[in-house]
């Protein structure tokens, strides 16, 4: 069991009684002094150690980070602690945070090679639209498939503490069924619940595992890393995955945007804006944009035969919305 726990916020507020507005510094502070309340009444609860962690986007996304996250779960676990996961509010700004921990929860059950994902709410489950805005309302008790007609159900939060309502909850429903991970939104505030969950029923919204799950590490990289550059390429380009060809060679290259190392997750993203595939880069950006603004195209082949292809079909994986 891994318990990835909101509330940091929740439980400072009250330290900062004269603030009418909660600006990003204030929130920030209310973490920073909610953390330790919270984690003080998650022991109170349980008769077994508990271990806090605190993650942001920077530790998931970086290959290396994420699989010593990993690591220190699976250490808590083999010796009977209960590992709280919560983002790590007092450091984060837009551009580091996950954001939500429906989204959170979902990253932290593929690290941990969940058997099962367990989002706990305020509300029963997926409804076919928001109960509080329409009384004729229906819960959905099992999806089998999210596609665009399922987040069509979901809206954002109505709750002063919540964060993305259900949207967040099915964004998190899919990265965790595409990594093989049956998922559930319950109800959090009945005890039935938990007794149901224990008898092997379903109390509320059950998300079926995708029977073909991806491979970890590519799941890791379409759903964990961000891409830290672009590639834009031809717009008749495509993304072959066959070990024999070539998958990206300069003669494909347009453009390269940002700044990347050799390594770091690129997005392959077409001259129209299409984005085809994130992938590992063999380049690095400096080389890359060295290599392209080349005249003589012999040079970039002739470096590339000795250097290898710039990305390779082990570590790209295709993308099939506009959305990651
Ligand atoms: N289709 C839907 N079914 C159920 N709840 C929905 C739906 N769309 C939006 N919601 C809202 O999502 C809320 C749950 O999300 P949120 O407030 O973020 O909860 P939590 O704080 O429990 O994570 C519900 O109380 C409801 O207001
Ligand atoms: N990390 C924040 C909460 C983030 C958040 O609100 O997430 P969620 O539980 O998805 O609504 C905290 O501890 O206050």
């Amino acid at each position: 069991m891994v318990l990835v726990s909101s509330g940091s916020v929740a439980a400072g507020s009250h330290l900062f009684p004269d603030e009418l507005q909660q600006t990003i510094p204030i929130k920030k502070a209310m973490a920073a002094a909610g953390q330790a309340e919270m984690m003080g009444t998650w022991e109170k609860l349980f008769n077994f150690p508990t271990a806090q962690m605190l993650l942001t986007r920077c530790d998931l996304r970086d290959r290396e980070r994420y699989v010593s996250v990993r690591e220190t779960i699976f250490t808590l676990l083999e010796h009977g602690v209960l590992p709280i996961i919560n983002e790590n509010d007092t450091i984060v700004t837009d551009k580091l945070k996950v954001g939500d921990n429906d989204n959170l929860s979902a990253i932290v059950a593929a690290a941990a090679d969940a058997d099962a994902l367990i989002i706990c709410s305020d509300i029963n489950g997926l409804y076919n639209k928001n109960p509080h805005k329409h009384d004729d309302a229906v819960l959905i008790p099992n999806i089998p498939e999210i596609n665009a007609d399922i987040f069509a159900m979901a809206d954002g939060a109505t709750s002063a503490v919540g964060t993305g309502g259900m949207i967040t909850k099915v964004e998190a429903a899919q990265k965790a069924t595409l990594h093989g991970i049956d998922t559930y939104i319950v109800n959090g505030f009945t005890e039935q619940t938990f007794e149901m969950l224990l008898n092997g029923e379903n109390p509320g919204t059950h998300f079926s595992s995708d029977p073909s799950p991806m491979k970890e590490h590519l799941h890791w990289m379409t759903h964990t890393s961000t891409a830290q550059g672009e590639v834009i390429v031809e717009d008749n380009f495509t993304v072959k995955l066959d070990a024999h060809s070539e998958e990206l060679t300069s003669d494909d290259l347009i453009e390269i945007k940002g700044e990347f190392a050799v390594g770091d997750t690129i997005l392959v993203r077409k001259h129209d804006g299409t984005k085809l595939a994130k992938a590992k880069s063999n380049y690095s950006s400096c080389l890359l944009s060295f290599i392209t603004n080349q005249e003589d195209k012999n040079f970039a082949s002739d470096f590339q035969e000795q250097t290898g292809p710039i990305i390779s079909d082990k570590n790209v994986a295709l993308l099939e919305s506009d959305t990651l």
